[in-house]
Order: C-alpha cells, then structure tokens, then sequence
C-alpha cells in the first residue's frame, strides 16, 4: 500500500491540468486535480476558445460584406451586433460543458475544488484536509497583468476576464498591448464594426514575428481602419463622461489623449502562484513564473510544473507539451523527456491568420549569416484562393543552403492547418524539395504552396548541382528557361 493518498496530484484545471491528468489516469495511477475555480481554464472559458469565437463573427459579417464578390447582390445598410457576446458565451458553455467534473471522474480521475496550498513537498492543505501525493505537477496557468498608472484604479477597463461578460459590443475600444492576445481583439472588433485603436509599448506589434510578416500584418489592419500606434506610453487613465480616456506618450514627449467607449488591457500575463505556499515546497519561482529545468521538474525533485505558470511560451499548445513532459517524467522515471522549444509552432488568428513556424528571417541571419535562402510564394498566384476570393497572402520559406526549412511563416487563409506540414518538415529535417514528390490535392492551399515550393527548390538544387547542371545544359534552353519557369508555377 502506498505512503501517499495519491500517487499524482495535480493542482490546476486548464489545458496543462487535463492533459497531465490524461495521461496518468491512462497509466493507471491513482491521480486527484484540484481546481481553484471551474473546470476548463482560460484557453476554454476566456481565451484560446472565446477569441477565435469572437473572430469567426468578425469573419461572418465580413463574408457578408464580400458576398457580391461572388455575384450576389445583397443590401447591408447596418449590423447589429447586440448578440455577439451571448453566442461567445454559448461556445464556451459548449466547450466548457465537455470538461465537465463527470467526464474526469469517468476516466478515474477525482476532482476537488477549493485553493490548495503547500504544507510541505508531499502534502497540501485543502480547506480543513490535508492530502498527500507522491509527485505533484502545478498548472496553475496565468492572470491578466494590470497597468500600474495614475487612475487604473478608478478607471473602468477590461481585461480576458470579464471582456465577454458585456452583452453589448461598444461602438469603440482602445487596446492596451499590441501582443498576440491585443491584435487578436482588434482583428475581431475592426470586422465587426467597432473603432479600434491599440497602443502598444514597443516600436512595433508582434515582437515574437517575422519582421516582413509583422509589417504586412500592420499594413493590413491599418487598411482595414484600426489605428496601430507603437511606441507609446500610457501615462494616466480617466473616466471622461461614459467614455474612458488614456493619455499616451512618446519617446520624443509628444502626448495624446484616447477616448473610447471601452479600454481593453492585454500587456501580457503573470503566473497564478498566490496562496500556493510553494516555499514551503522548496519550490523556487523567477519573475516570469515557476521555475524548471526541461524536464518540467522545479527545485522539489517530485514536483512538476507545466503551462503558463512556467512560461517561457504561454500558448495552449505548449501547456499541454509541457504537461504531458511532465506526466511522463514524475510517473515514469526511466524514459525522460525534454521540452526543445525549437520544436513548437503558433498561430496568431489575425484575419487571415499569421503561421509562426522555426525562426524569423533575423534569427536565422543571425545564426547562419549569408547562407539562409528566402522563398515566398504569394496566395495571388493559387488558383484555389483565386476561387475563393481569397488572395491576399504570402508563404514565406526560409532555408538552409541545402534547402532544408529553418523558419516558414504563411500568412493566409487557412495557414493555421498548413502550419503542420510545414513543421514535419522542419522537425524532420526534410528539404522543402522532398514534397516535389509528394502528392497534393488540387485545388487547395496546401498544393499551391507546398507542392510549388517544393518544385521551386527541386529545380533550385537540379541548378546548384554542377553534375546534374552539367547534364541539363545539354537540354537546349533548360537553364535559362529555369528563373521563367520558377516564376511560373
Ligand atoms: C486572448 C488570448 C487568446 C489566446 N489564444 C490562444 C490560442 O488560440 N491558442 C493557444 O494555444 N493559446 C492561446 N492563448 C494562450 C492560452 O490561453 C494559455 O497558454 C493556456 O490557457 C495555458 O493553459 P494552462 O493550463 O497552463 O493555464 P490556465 O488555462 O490558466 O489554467 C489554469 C487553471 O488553474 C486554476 N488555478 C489557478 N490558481 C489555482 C490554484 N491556486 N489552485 C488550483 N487551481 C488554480 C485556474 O482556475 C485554471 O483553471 C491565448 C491567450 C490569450 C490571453
Ligand atoms: N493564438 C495564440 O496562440 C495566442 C493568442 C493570444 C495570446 N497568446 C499568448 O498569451 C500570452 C499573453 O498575450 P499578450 O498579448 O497579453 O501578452 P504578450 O506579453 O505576448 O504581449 C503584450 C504586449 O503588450 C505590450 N505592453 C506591455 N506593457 C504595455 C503598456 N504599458 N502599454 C502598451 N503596451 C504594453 C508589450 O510590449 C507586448 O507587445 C502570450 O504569451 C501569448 O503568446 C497566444
């Protein structure tokens, strides 16, 4: 019989919680995940899923809009978008009602509510009880940051945690923070009619991005009428009437005011550790969170941490990565894992979404200098997107000099989906030739892009061969025809 009550106890409910408690409950453990809240998390209740939520409308009014694109004439004078929130909220309930406390208990996972706190590195205190477990893994996730100027305290704003909470949109909103979850917001709002104006701190949104993608996806949303302003302090926060204003300023002491009918703060996050008592734990923390080595083990040799509560990525996908590391090495210690964050890939859901797979074009020119090679391939040259009216877009392939990808941004539709060809590739080491050979449904996106850039480096390598060239020259025209040809497909 064990020491323990449980062999893993898992304190957070989010994606990092049940994906770790997934793969206990499969290995047969006995495993308890204490949730402080409701079950689901942010990704489910407040971020990942409402934001894309949110999006999709935004996408819906503008399918509407683009209707006469397709030959039909339709008359929209206005949008009412009173209910946009009350279907956000519907998807979440939806969402939320498949992580139900049922379906754990189904897979022989128990639950328990309530704030858990460390009394030492085996046991925690849960109300009156005190629970014990062999190895524990916090997944704790993270809380919005709060601006910390002159009026925040007085002045109304929203953050990811009540933004849905409204059951009408506001006519405008200015965005604090032009990071993924800030230029998600404007995207959606800037389709769905609202004014939107997003500050962001920094000389430019989207630092994590490809500096190319960055500008096209700036360039976009100022077309689309959203006001994009970088390097900009906010200084003070005010109720102006109903309105709110904040008063933003430069770094050449130029000063504005900002007025909207609503404030949004999306500066990033901080990790939920309050109350946890790791110290009592042993477990030591850093500012950015948690802190572990890349076996997802803290300073406590039988305590894992995983998701954003660790950071140094905080996307849903990377939590459940983390979680899933970190299930593997408490519960079976002969095959350690690592997290390689080389290995990770995001979507930004801009509209059309932004792929982020491997490194930028700056850092692999900082890594390989000259001989990284950049491949793009426009979405006005597929014939699918053609169809769908769908062709404002670039892939951008960045390669070693074998042709192998080091970096492949796409922003376009459907890039979230062709992200995944693009990482196999880029973590198996495969050259972007490879796919020459490999069969592509016609019309898609997936062939228009990664079918002609694999032509396009095939033929870039049969050129760089001086054997193989050798034998082409003797084909009349063949090498001189090769820059047309590239052009063409
Ligand atoms: C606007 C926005 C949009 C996003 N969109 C995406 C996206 O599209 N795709 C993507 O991959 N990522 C996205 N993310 C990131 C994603 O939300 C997070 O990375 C993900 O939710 C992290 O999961 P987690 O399990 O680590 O933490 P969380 O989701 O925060 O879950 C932690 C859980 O722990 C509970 N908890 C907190 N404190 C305690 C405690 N003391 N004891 C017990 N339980 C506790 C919480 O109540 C919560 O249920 C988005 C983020 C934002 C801000
Ligand atoms: N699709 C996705 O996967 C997705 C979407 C949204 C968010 N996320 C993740 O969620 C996390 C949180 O996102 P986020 O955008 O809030 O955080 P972030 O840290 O990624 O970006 C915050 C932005 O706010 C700026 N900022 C900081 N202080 C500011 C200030 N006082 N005024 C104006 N700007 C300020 C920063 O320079 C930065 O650009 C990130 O790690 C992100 O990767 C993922």
């Amino acid at each position: 019989m064990s020491r323990y009550d449980y062999d893993l106890i898992i304190l957070g409910g989010g994606i990092a919680g049940f994906s770790a408690a997934g793969m206990a409950a499969g290995l047969g453990k006995k495993v308890l995940l204490v949730e402080k809240g409701r079950l689901g998390g942010n990704c489910s209740l407040r971020t990942c899923i409402p934001t894309k939520a949110l999006i999709r409308a935004g996408e819906a009014f503008g399918n509407l809009e683009a209707a006469s694109e397709f030959g039909l004439e339709c008359q929209l004078s206005s949008i009412d978008t009173s209910l946009v929130n009350k279907y956000v909220r519907r998807v979440i309930e939806e969402v939320g009602a498949i992580d139900n406390p049922e379906s754990f208990k189904q897979m022989g996972i128990d639950i328990e509510f309530g704030a858990p706190s460390f009394v030492d590195r085996h046991r925690i205190k849960l109300g009156s009880r005190i629970i014990s477990g062999n190895k524990f893994i916090i997944a704790t996730g993270s809380s919005p940051a709060r601006l910390n100027v002159e009026g925040a305290a007085e002045t109304p704003y929203f953050t990811t945690e009540n933004i849905f909470g409204e059951d009408k949109l506001p006519a405008s909103i200015i965005i604090l923070g032009g990071g993924p979850a800030g230029i998600e917001y404007a995207t959606a709002y800037c389709m769905l009619g609202l004014k939107v104006t997003v500050v962001e701190l920094a000389e430019t949104i989207l630092a994590r991005e490809d500096r190319e993608m960055t500008k096209l996806v700036a360039d976009r949303m100022r077309q689309n009428g959203v006001a994009l302003l970088t390097g900009w302090q906010t200084v003070r926060l005010y109720r102006s009437g109903k309105e709110v204003s904040a008063e933003i300023k430069n770094a050449s002491g130029e000063t504005r005011v900002l007025t909207a009918e609503a404030l949004l703060m999306t500066i990033g996050r901080v990790p939920n550790i309050e109350g946890l008592s790791l110290d009592k734990a042993g477990v030591a923390v850093t500012p950015r969170g948690i802190k572990t080595d890349l076996g997802m083990r803290t300073t406590a040799d039988n305590i894992y941490a995983a998701g954003d509560v660790v950071g140094p990525f905080q996307t849903g996908a990377v939590a459940e990565y983390q979680a899933l590391i970190a299930a593997n090495n408490a519960l079976i210690p002969l095959i350690k894992k690592r997290a390689d964050y080389r290995t990770i890939l995001w979507i930004t859901y801009t509209s059309p979404p932004l792929a982020h797979v491997g490194l930028t074009e700056e850092e692999a020119r900082k890594r390989y200098g000259d001989k990284v090679k950049i491949y793009h391939y426009e979405y006005s040259r597929m014939r699918r997107a053609r169809v769908d009216r769908q062709d404002f877009g670039v892939a951008k392939f960045i390669t070693d000099a074998g042709g192998k990808p080091l970096g492949i941004h796409i922003l376009g539709l459907h890039a979230e989906e062709m992200a995944h060809e693009a990482e196999l590739l880029r973590v198996y080491r495969k050259p972007l030739h490879t796919l020459h050979f490999v069969n592509h449904a016609y019309p898609t996106y997936s062939e228009a892009i990664f079918k002609r850039m694999g032509d396009i480096s095939y033929l870039d390598r049969m050129a760089a061969n001086p054997i193989i060239r050798l034998g082409l020259e003797l084909m009349p025209g063949f090498v001189n025809n090769l820059e047309k040809l590239k052009k063409k497909l």
